[in-house]
């Protein structure tokens, strides 16, 4: 259902609308949470999907929109949200993991940025902080969390696209985020970053090159996750650590969230592997929301049997 809406991009209103209505039409099992507001005072909504059972004492957390030009993110969180409540209680597996977890779904995690890409520069990476000392605008969301911060694979340039922030969580948008899973420690048990592109299913570390303790089980996971796409979709994931799989990433989302006890955690690259990049048409938005919602499902069916 919601047809064609979900195969195209939304602007920053029409998002902000898409929250409102979605709560109003779902009242059943959406809530809306503000969690905090961008450094231009945007609201932080989070949609927290739950399943009609009684309450679950666990949840997982997907955000989207993190980088601003990686506008396949936000789609797929909004063709993930329209999927579960069009197919709950119909499709297997998405009525199993709302029956266990509550979803919580933050749509666009850097709205500032978000805007910027449809107002002036598509190509915008970071959010749209001022820095001082600098003509400079934005810090790199992705290199502001308090992981081996701002070491090799980020920057101290303001300039830089990958601007590590001046000092941990120094950014109201990163601030947001650490503080709803710092509130949310003991529920929240599965963290989902999604970014573009490469095709790549990748967890921790980003940050250095050490191999997390339960390395091997992440790893069967991702494999699996990359297998199934191949097999139904016949396109190929790479996966692994990120370190290792893609590149060094300090300060990242996903480490920090695993370093503070969230032992699923994960970053999603979506489609392509170049050929739109950033840039990918909305003809693509179906198939690449599909495979991503393939790895999401095995992910957390996998965390679910683990609980
Ligand atoms: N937490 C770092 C995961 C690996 C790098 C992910 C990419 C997504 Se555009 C990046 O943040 O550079
Ligand atoms: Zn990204
Ligand atoms: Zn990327």
């Amino acid at each position: 259902s919601g047809g064609v809406f979900y195969e195209r991009y939304h602007s920053l209103e029409d998002i902000y609308y898409w929250i409102n209505k979605t709560k109003q039409d779902h009242s059943d099992m959406v809530k809306v949470i503000l969690i905090g507001s961008s450094s231009e005072k945007r609201p932080l909504y989070v949609l927290k999907l739950s399943g009609r059972r009684d309450e679950v004492k666990r949840a997982m957390w997907i955000d989207c929109g993190i980088h601003a030009r990686e506008w396949i993110a936000p789609a797929f969180c909004m063709w993930f949200v329209n999927y579960a409540l069009a197919f709950y209680n119909q499709n297997t597996e998405i009525t199993e993991i709302l029956n266990n977890m509550d979803v919580y779904i933050l749509t666009v995690m850097n709205p500032d940025g978000y805007k910027y890409t449809w107002t002036t520069d598509r190509m915008w990476r970071k959010n749209r902080s001022s820095n001082k000392d600098s003509d400079c605008f934005g810090a790199d969301l992705n290199r502001n969390f308090d992981a081996n911060w701002c070491t090799k694979g980020a920057s101290d340039n303001p300039c830089d696209p990958t601007y590590c922030g001046q000092f941990p969580e120094s950014e109201p948008e990163t601030q947001a985020v650490a503080r709803f899973l710092r509130s949310h420690k003991d529920t929240v048990k599965l963290y989902l970053s999604i970014h573009s592109y490469s095709q790549m299913l990748l967890f921790p570390y980003s940050c250095s090159y050490d191999e997390i303790p339960n390395h091997n089980e992440l790893f069967e996971v991702v494999k699996e996750a990359s297998t199934k796409i191949r097999r139904y979709y016949r396109n190929n994931y790479k996966y692994g650590p990120g370190a290792k799989t893609i590149y060094l990433a300090p300060g990242g989302s996903d480490d920090w969230a695993y370093n503070f006890g969230i032992k699923y955690s994960f970053t999603f690259e979506l489609q392509d592997r170049g050929r739109y990049g950033f840039l990918l048409p909305p003809s693509f938005i179906p198939q690449a929301c599909n495979e991503a919602l393939l790895a999401t499902k095995i992910i957390a069916l996998h965390v679910i049997k683990k609980l």
